[in-house]
Order: structure tokens, then C-alpha cells, then sequence
């Protein structure tokens, strides 16, 4: 079957042709002056991915690479039916919701003794295992458990056959290309094929696998198997936190009826037309936002630590989001349930 086409290039597609969602150059501009106020500052860096968030692990060995497969493999759908009523982790005197919750559980596990991280532990856990790994401390689990156990079990396996139980192994065949990284995950994890179709046309948007290459070069601090020449190419990861905060903060907007549609909290299934077009534009919409930063940094002569690449652009963002729950209450995130994002 034809390729389908690279992110980037879905996601010019898709904005090219959308109907129920449209990028404000207004928008992009005052989204893209409050990041150009953080260039030089201590988030829009690579090390803000360690020494912004106590659950990513600290260290740049073969163990924490593993740590980071394992998340990304879990790292999908866990928005909850009500706000109010949701999975929540409690770890070393913290409360944890949403993707940290998974985070939380991870670390939870391996105190416990459970090598979770190990492919030939995961390759054959039992599902009342998972259960008991990615327990909740409310009476609402963690959104699509038994995906979640098929989705270890297959992934382990292939680890295991594919890569001798490592991912550092998978890493290393990539030969510092964060392109060739995740087409290998792609092509070797059928769980990250985050692949659709739009307007007759296939289009791709893998973020689960951008989002482990990104979080591998940030846990390898950028270095050594980690230093990949061509991480700028690398897009922002199309999950249900971006669009919402986009939308917020005024560079993305809805149509009436999908406005409507989202305030009721319809679900949207995933490879529909208008959530593909969410998907889609947000993703199109962070790349214009990361052009006018970029020229904006350029005019103004503003030193920046590092290259700001989409990447850092999207941890900003969803970190941003995290955040400024309260206020983003009016605005609703899309409802898809998807092992994808
Ligand atoms: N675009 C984008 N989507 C991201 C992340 C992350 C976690 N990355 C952090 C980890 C290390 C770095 O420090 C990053 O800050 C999770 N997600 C997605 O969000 C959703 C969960 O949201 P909530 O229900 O609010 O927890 C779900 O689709 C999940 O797949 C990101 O960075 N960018």
C-alpha cells in the first residue's frame, strides 16, 4: 500500500482543505510574541524536560530510554468522562491525573520491585497485572486498560524479537536520525501507526512515535545516540491537550456547529473528518507559529540557549495548558478514544 504522506506535509494538506477548523494569523502572531517573551528562558530548552517535571527520570542511560518506550507505548487517552470524576495516582505525597498519572503509576511499579520497563517482564504481564500497575486511587481507572495490556504484550514481543529487549538497540539502528527512528517504530509497532485518510488522501500524523523520538532525545539530553542530526524535522505531537489550548489562546478556531458539537461533549472518531481537521490544523498551525517565533527572534536580535524546533514549541504549549486549566474551561478539548493519542 502507498505511503502515506509525512505529518508535515498532512497537516499543509489538511489545513489547505478544512472546513470546520481554521489557523488566525492574528492568532499565530500573539501566541508567537509570548513565546519570543521565553526564548532565552528556561522552558523553551532541552533540559527543561528534566529539570521541569519530577517524574521524568533524571538519568541518560539504557534504563531510562527504556522508561521512556514504555510511557510512549502507554501515552494515549486519558481524558475522563467528567472532569470531577477522573483516575488519579498518588506518588511520594503527590496526586497525578491525566498522561502524569501514567507517569506516576510507571515509578509507582518500579518501587515496588515490578520491572514494568523490562520488555520481557511487559511481554507476557497479565492483564489483572496492568490493573494492579496502573491502578487508580478513585474508583474510575485509567481509560482503556485492556488496550492498554494487549498493546504491552505485543510491543514486548517485538522488543524481544526485533531488538534484543532494548529500545536503546532500536535507537541506535536510527543512526542519529530522528526521521529513520520513527519509521522504524512505525514500521516495526503496528500500536504506532497513527495513520488516516483525508479528502482520498493518506495522511499520517504518528504522534505517539514523534513524540518517543522527541522524549528519547530529551532523556539523552541531546547527546551521544541521541544527538539527532535532523530533530528540527520532527512536527508537534496531534493529541486533544494542543487544539484546546491553541484554540485558547486564539490561533485556532471552530466553526458554529463543531463549537456546538464539542461544548456537548460529542465524541469524534478518530480518522473523521473534523477530527482530523483539528488534528491537522493544530499541527500546521504550531509550524506557522515556529516560523514567525523564529523570524521574530531574528528581528529582534534575541539570543536563544538552543535552536527552538517545534518540539520545545509543543512541550511549552501542553505544558502551558497544564497550567491554565481553569482557564481554558470554556474552551473544550475534542472527545476521541484512540490508542493513538
Ligand atoms: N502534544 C503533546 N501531547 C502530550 C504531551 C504529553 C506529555 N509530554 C510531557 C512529557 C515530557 C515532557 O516534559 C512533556 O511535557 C502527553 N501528551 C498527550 O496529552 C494528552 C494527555 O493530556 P492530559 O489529559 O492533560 O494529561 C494525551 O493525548 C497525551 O498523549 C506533550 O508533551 N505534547
Amino acid at each position: 500500500m502507498d505511503e502515506p504522506l509525512p505529518p508535515r506535509e498532512s497537516a499543509k494538506f489538511i489545513a489547505e482543505n478544512s472546513r470546520d477548523v481554521s489557523i488566525d494569523g492574528g492568532g499565530v502572531r500573539r501566541v508567537a510574541e509570548l513565546l519570543l517573551a521565553k526564548a532565552a528562558g528556561p522552558e523553551l530548552r532541552l533540559g527543561g524536560w528534566k529539570a521541569l517535571h519530577e517524574l521524568n527520570p533524571k538519568a541518560a542511560d539504557e534504563a531510562a530510554v527504556n522508561w521512556v518506550f514504555v510511557a510512549d507505548t502507554l501515552n494515549f487517552s486519558f481524558w475522563s468522562e467528567h472532569e470531577e470524576h477522573k483516575c488519579l495516582v498518588g506518588y511520594r505525597g503527590r496526586t497525578y491525573s491525566g498522561y502524569w498519572s501514567l507517569c506516576a503509576a510507571i515509578n509507582r511499579a518500579l518501587d515496588e520491585g515490578i520491572p514494568i520497563t523490562s520488555a520481557s517482564y511487559y511481554a507476557t504481564v497479565s492483564l489483572d497485572q496492568v490493573r494492579h500497575i496502573l491502578r487508580s486511587d478513585t474508583d474510575v481507572p485509567m481509560p482503556l486498560i485492556e488496550e492498554r495490556h494487549r498493546i504491552l504484550n505485543e510491543t514486548g514481543k517485538i522488543l524481544l524479537e526485533k531488538f534484543e529487549g532494548s529500545f536503546l538497540n532500536c535507537v541506535r539502528k536510527s543512526e542519529k536520525s530522528a526521521q529513520k527512528l520513527m519509521h522504524l517504530v512505525v514500521e516495526n509497532f503496528p500500536s504506532y501507526r497513527d495513520v488516516t485518510e483525508f479528502e482520498g488522501k493518506r495522511i499520517s500524523f504518528y504522534k505517539r512515535a514523534q513524540i518517543l523520538v522527541a522524549d528519547t532525545w530529551s532523556v539523552l539530553e541531546g547527546e551521544g545516540d541521541g544527538c539527532f542530526k535532523d530533530i528540527s524535522s520532527i512536527t508537534m505531537f496531534a493529541d486533544y491537550r494542543l487544539p484546546q489550548v491553541l484554540a485558547h489562546l486564539g490561533a485556532l478556531k471552530y466553526s458554529e456547529g463543531l463549537l456546538e458539537k464539542l461544548l456537548k461533549g460529542e465524541m469524534l472518531s478518530y480518522g473523521s473528518k473534523q477530527e482530523v481537521e483539528i488534528r491537522g490544523c493544530s499541527l500546521w498551525c504550531v509550524e506557522l507559529i515556529r516560523d514567525c517565533l523564529l523570524d521574530l527572534i531574528e528581528k529582534k536580535g534575541e539570543k536563544t540557549s538552543e535552536e527552538i524546533n517545534s518540539i520545545l514549541l509543543d512541550y511549552y504549549l501542553w505544558d502551558y495548558a497544564r497550567d491554565h486549566r481553569d482557564d481554558m474551561k470554556g474552551i473544550p478539548f475534542h472527545r476521541t478514544r484512540c490508542i493513538y493519542y
